[in-house]
Parts: C-alpha cells; sequence; structure tokens
C-alpha cells in the first residue's frame, strides 16, 4: 500500500498519490502554480491548457498529483468533470486577484462546478482558493474574493466544506506554501 500525506491514508488508500484538481478561469495562473511546485522556478513561456494537466510533485512528505482543468473553453470537457474530480484529497480554485470584472464569472463558474461534483466529492473535501497574482497594485484581497464569491452563502447551500482564501504569486511563490500547508492539514481529517 503507498503512503501519501506523508502517511497511510485511508480515504485513497488504493491510490499512490494525493490528487488535487486546480481549476479556474483561463489565464488565472494554474499552470505557472504547478510549475513552481514542482520546479520551484518562474513558468516564463505560457500557453493555455487544453483538457487537463497532469503534474506529480514530492511536497514535504506527501507525493501529490495535481490535476489542472484548463480554463478555456473548459466546458467542453463537462462531461469528463465528475470523473476528474473522483478521489480526490483537495480543490483549489484559481482566481486572479487583478480580475475584479470576471469575479462574477468566476462565482458563476464555481457554482457550475459544484453542481457538477456534488457526490462524487467527499463532503469534507477542503477547498483552497488562491487569490493569485497578489504582487500586483490594486489587487483583491482575500477578504474581497472571499466576499465576492459569497463563499459563506456556499456553506449553507449544502456544500458544507472548508474554505480557506489564501493571497498568492506564481511568480515569487508568495503564499503557495501557506495555502497548499492549509490544503494538506485539512485533507488529513477527512
Ligand atoms: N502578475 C502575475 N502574473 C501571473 C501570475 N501567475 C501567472 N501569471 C501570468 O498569467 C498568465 C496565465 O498564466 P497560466 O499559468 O498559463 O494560467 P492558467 O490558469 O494555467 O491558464 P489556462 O491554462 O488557460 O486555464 C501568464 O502570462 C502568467 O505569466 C502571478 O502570480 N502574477
Ligand atoms: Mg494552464
Amino acid at each position: 500500500m503507498g503512503t501519501i500525506l506523508g502517511k497511510p491514508f485511508a480515504g485513497f488508500f488504493h491510490q499512490e498519490e494525493a490528487r488535487i484538481v486546480l481549476f479556474g478561469l483561463g489565464g488565472t495562473g494554474k499552470s505557472s502554480i504547478m510549475h513552481k511546485f514542482k520546479t520551484g522556478e518562474t513558468l516564463t513561456t505560457t500557453m493555455p491548457t487544453v483538457g487537463l494537466n497532469v503534474e506529480s510533485v514530492k511536497y514535504k512528505d506527501s507525493n501529490l498529483c495535481f490535476w489542472e482543468m484548463g480554463g478555456q473553453q473548459c466546458y467542453m470537457w463537462f462531461p469528463l468533470w465528475k470523473h476528474w474530480f473522483q478521489e480526490i484529497a483537495g480543490l483549489v480554485l484559481v482566481v486572479d486577484s487583478t480580475g475584479r470584472d470576471q469575479i462574477e464569472e468566476t462565482k458563476d463558474f464555481l457554482n457550475v462546478v459544484i453542481d457538477e461534483i456534488q457526490g462524487s466529492v467527499p463532503d469534507n473535501a477542503p477547498v483552497l482558493v488562491y487569490g493569485n497574482k497578489h504582487e500586483v497594485p490594486g489587487a483583491m484581497s482575500a477578504s474581497e474574493i472571499s466576499n465576492k464569491l459569497d463563499l459563506t452563502s456556499l456553506r449553507k447551500k449544502n456544500w458544507q466544506r472548508n474554505w480557506h482564501v489564501q493571497s498568492s504569486c506564481a511568480f515569487s511563490g508568495d503564499g503557495l506554501h501557506e495555502g497548499l500547508d492549509w490544503l494538506l492539514k485539512n485533507a488529513e481529517r477527512m
């Protein structure tokens, strides 16, 4: 039996890696965040992800497998979402903190994802929100993102999950470890 999250983990005993799904609108920084975790380097040349982008990452004592759901034309893959989100240790929504004009669309997208994966994802799977591109002047704070996504009302809406909004920068790595540490700590409680 493999170990993930640094110890035997009953919920995913048949998996060798803990799967974490990253989702969000196109261009929010999902690939850049994954690359930073994988290599420690800044991703300098970016291309929109088509479909899925999968990366194995050793993080502290944990073997993780990041699954990025490409944000552009993602509805094309709608029939597969339920499968992608199965047997996950946690979810990561990546938001562009500079995109005030996109936050309503992000909220709608989040609600569509939630409705679609309801029942496929363990009720207590934690959800981390990266408020990425935080270093840009005028970027939204974590609490502004939380309010605008109306995360409190999602908690009431049969979505009894643990949420945490973490400001981040995929270039410097600022906030990335703090966010992932929170996610893994809460995944261990599942
Ligand atoms: N300023 C700033 N730009 C960033 C940051 N992270 C990513 N970017 C830039 O945002 C753009 C999109 O980054 P990607 O990592 O490709 O975004 P993505 O979410 O994977 O996009 P899709 O694959 O299309 O869904 C690129 O130009 C990145 O350099 C960040 O923390 N700060
Ligand atoms: Mg991408």
